[in-house]
């Protein structure tokens, strides 16, 4: 069997990964399965852990993310310059888009049985999106990226002491729902100039703008439900010229996917994607602050190898869409 590293983000939900962690750590020993665990001790460790043991030597490793987003986000900017790791993910965080989208269970000691049969089959191969900033610094992003209110609300969340208090509570994903609704009456709505593929939008009074590899994000909302990780495409989802009150309105619809039904909500796919705005927006990827507008995104097609239940799903989905596609 590969070698197995685990990188663990203790800090995660507020500590509670490192019970999570526990839970796994007792499951490998009773089942003698050998592994090499570090853990992270800032903000921004993840990267450097990751790239320290993918450049060790070329032999075929899994490195698997014990965390949230955040944590699999950094470990996927520490690997992505190597092809001989494959990525895998316990959920130890409050949001966990990455197990929703692609199938891991949320229960830690499911999840590490669903991982060591994954190890065992061969991986399946899917897209990143690849952002470059204005100052040529780039980011990777494994679920999606944000640019606008999204962006904002992400920021507040990252730097506010209430998601400690709500994660105690076991209520983290209500910070998000408490910061939306403080941010909502003085946010001010941006024209955006986006284009994708070479085709330009101009889109005003826009709220936000994501690019999505898969469904989920903000940990459970399906904001790009036809999103598949692995068909070369990213899904751009734009919300503009919407009131507050129907914002909301869309916010809940999110959770199930129907927000796309909405005229103000446009959805668009593709490969190489530009974002400017009339003023600075913050962005987000995978969660993590990275900066402001303007950037470029370009998927990276079939670039990373990761453990997921998906395949088979995905395999039917992209079968139907060429049957469609032919007919
Ligand atoms: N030892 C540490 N101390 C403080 N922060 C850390 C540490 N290790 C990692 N981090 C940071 O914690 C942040 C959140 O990580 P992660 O997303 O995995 O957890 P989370 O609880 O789900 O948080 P979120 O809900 O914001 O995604 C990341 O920005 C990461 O860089």
């Amino acid at each position: 069997m590969k070698q197995i590293y685990f990188i663990i983000n203790p800090k995660a939900r507020n500590g509670y990964c490192l019970k999570i962690w526990k839970k796994v750590e007792t499951k490998l020993i009773d089942n003698k399965i050998p592994y090499i665990a570090f853990f992270t001790e800032y903000h921004g460790h993840a990267i450097k852990l990751a790239a320290q043991i993918a450049s060790r030597n070329h032999e075929q490793k899994v490195i698997i993310a014990v965390g949230g987003d955040g944590t699999m986000h950094e470990v996927l900017n520490g690997i992505v310059e190597y092809n001989h790791i494959t990525l895998g993910f316990v959920p130890g965080g409050s949001g966990n888009d990455f197990s929703r989208g692609f199938q891991i269970p949320a229960d830690p000691e499911e999840a590490l049985k669903v991982i060591l049969r994954l190890i065992r089959e061969e991986a399946a191969i899917i897209d990143i999106g690849k952002i470059t900033m204005k100052d040529d610094s780039q980011a990777y992003f494994i679920n999606n990226m944000g640019a606008g209110f999204d962006a904002l609300i992400s920021y507040e969340v990252n730097h506010s002491k209430v998601k400690a208090w709500l994660n105690k509570l076991s209520l983290g994903r209500l910070v998000y729902v408490y910061f939306l609704l403080k941010k909502l009456f003085s946010y001010k709505c941006s024209t955006i100039d986006l284009s994708i593929d070479g085709r330009r939008h101009i889109l005003e009074q826009t709220w936000f703008v994501t690019v999505s590899n898969q469904p989920y994000y903000g940990g459970g909302m399906m904001i790009a439900p036809d999103a598949l990780p692995d068909d070369g495409l990213l899904d751009i989802t734009v919300v503009h010229r919407l009131s507050k009150l129907k914002l909301l309105l869309v916010f809940i619809s999110v959770f199930w996917g129907k927000h796309v039904q909405f005229k103000e909500v446009k959805t668009f796919k593709g490969r190489m994607i530009s974002i400017q705005s009339s003023s600075s927006l913050y962005v987000h990827a995978d969660g993590e602050d990275i900066g402001f507008t303007p950037l470029n995104i370009h998927v990276q097609t079939k670039t990373l190898k990761v453990l997921t239940r998906v395949r088979s799903v995905r395999e039917t989905v992209l079968k139907e869409r060429d049957t469609n596609e032919l007919q």
